[in-house]
């Protein structure tokens, strides 16, 4: 089967992004029931979308809410996420934005350095609280995934690396305003090869029994996001592997009594409910290449760009037999195109082009670059 559009979608002014609310609602069902509540704890990562539509149906399914900015915090309780159930990330929070969270009472902070730790004790002293915190280490995992996406490994800059942990450690008897509650790793996103999930709980096993031998215990571990999608098969794989990914974790991470589990997801929970929809203004021939130039651009996507990311392409306005095309946008930068020698049928000024699995860091990662008007957002 290929991709739907609502036929009164199709008269719409283009480039916009199309999200599919039914499919949302039953990839949070699947989410869910792998979870098991009580089981695992799962926040949704905002940055991969923070449309208010979605984040209203994300809160309604009872998923809790990961941050990495202010405005993600404010934007999750203004969705109706409840403040403990909302995490603060993020390895440079400021300090009006750290102020903010602390009054309003957030589950935790991830907090990822000495400085960080330092400066969430001062400022939640001088709100006469306490900071709840779960140390984010790096844990030195290969994610086997896009050099760009990888976050969990010494050369990155996310986390407390191990080498620097029991300094850290040491150092919270001097932060009387910080507790203590948990251990986050994120170790990077498009995560497909499963595996790489039991090297990660293998190292926050030996890490919990290290903080144990030191006196501290943990209600909570927080093991990240990352679960990846298929991007060359929306159709054939609309619902990522749940049950995989959470299996991962029931047979390798050895959790305490008791102890709480959360997981952050972004990309599986919204990536294939996004499609975005653009307008072929040309196609332009030239003696080695054949391209459809598209009123979408980098601009509204910026995956292919950015990390060469694959898109499904198809044109929802032709029958005609397929071609080859190179499908390019309108802006002023050769690493404008989406997808190079692709298979379209054949395709004519004035077709409907759909960019599948763009739910997940598109619309969100859009510029206005070249003096781009943000392209709408349609529900259905
Ligand atoms: C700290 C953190 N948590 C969660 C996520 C969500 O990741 P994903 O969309 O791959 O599930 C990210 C992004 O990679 C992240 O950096
Ligand atoms: N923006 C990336 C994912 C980054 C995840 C955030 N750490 C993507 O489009 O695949």
């Amino acid at each position: 089967m290929s991709f739907q559009l609502p036929a009164d979608f199709r008269s719409q002014p283009t480039p916009f992004y199309y999200y599919d609310l039914a499919l949302l609602d039953q990839t949070l069902a699947a989410l869910t029931a792998a979870a098991r509540p009580g089981n695992f704890q799962v926040h949704y990562a905002l940055k991969a979308n923070s449309n208010l539509p979605i984040l209203q149906r994300i809160q309604q399914a009872g998923l809790g809410a990961d941050c990495v900015s202010g405005g993600e915090v404010q934007r999750a309780l203004e969705a109706g996420f409840a403040p403990d159930h909302v995490v603060f990330a993020g390895v440079g929070k400021s300090d009006a934005e750290i102020n903010r969270a602390l009054a309003a009472d957030i589950f935790c902070f991830n907090a990822e350095s000495v400085p960080e730790l330092q400066v969430l004790n001062e400022l939640a002293g001088a709100q006469g609280r306490k900071a709840r915190v779960a140390l984010r280490i790096n844990p030195n995992v290969d994610a086997h995934t896009h050099a760009y996406i990888t976050t969990g490994l010494e050369a990155n800059k996310f986390g407390i690396s191990l080498s620097d942990l029991a300094g850290v450690v040491e150092g919270l008897d001097s932060l009387p305003n910080v507790e203590l509650i948990g251990l986050h790793a994120h170790i990077g996103s498009q995560i497909t090869e499963l595996h790489v999930f039991a090297n990660l709980s293998r190292k926050l096993n030996e890490l919990q029994t290290w903080l144990e031998d030191r006196g501290h215990q943990l209600p909570h571990l927080n093991v990240g996001g990352g679960l990846g999608i298929d991007y060359q098969h929306p159709d054939t794989n609309p619902i990522p592997d749940f049950g995989a990914y959470f299996g991962m974790f029931e047979q390798h991470l050895v959790r305490r009594p008791g102890q709480q589990v959360h997981v952050e997801l972004g990309r599986a929970v919204v990536a294939q409910a996004g499609t975005l929809v653009s307008r072929v203004l040309y196609v332009k021939e030239s003696q080695q290449t054949r391209f459809a130039i598209l009123d979408a651009g980098m601009t509204e996507l910026i995956r292919p760009a950015l990390y060469g990311s694959h898109h499904h392409i198809e044109n929802i306005s032709s029958q005609l037999p397929a071609l080859a095309y190179d499908v390019v946008g309108p802006i002023c930068e050769s690493s404008d195109t989406f997808a190079k020698a692709v298979q379209l049928a054949e395709t004519r000024r004035g077709d409907l082009v759909a960019i599948r699995s763009a739910g997940a860091y598109g619309e969100v990662m859009s510029s206005s670059y070249n003096l781009r008007e943000k392209a709408e957002a349609l529900y259905r």
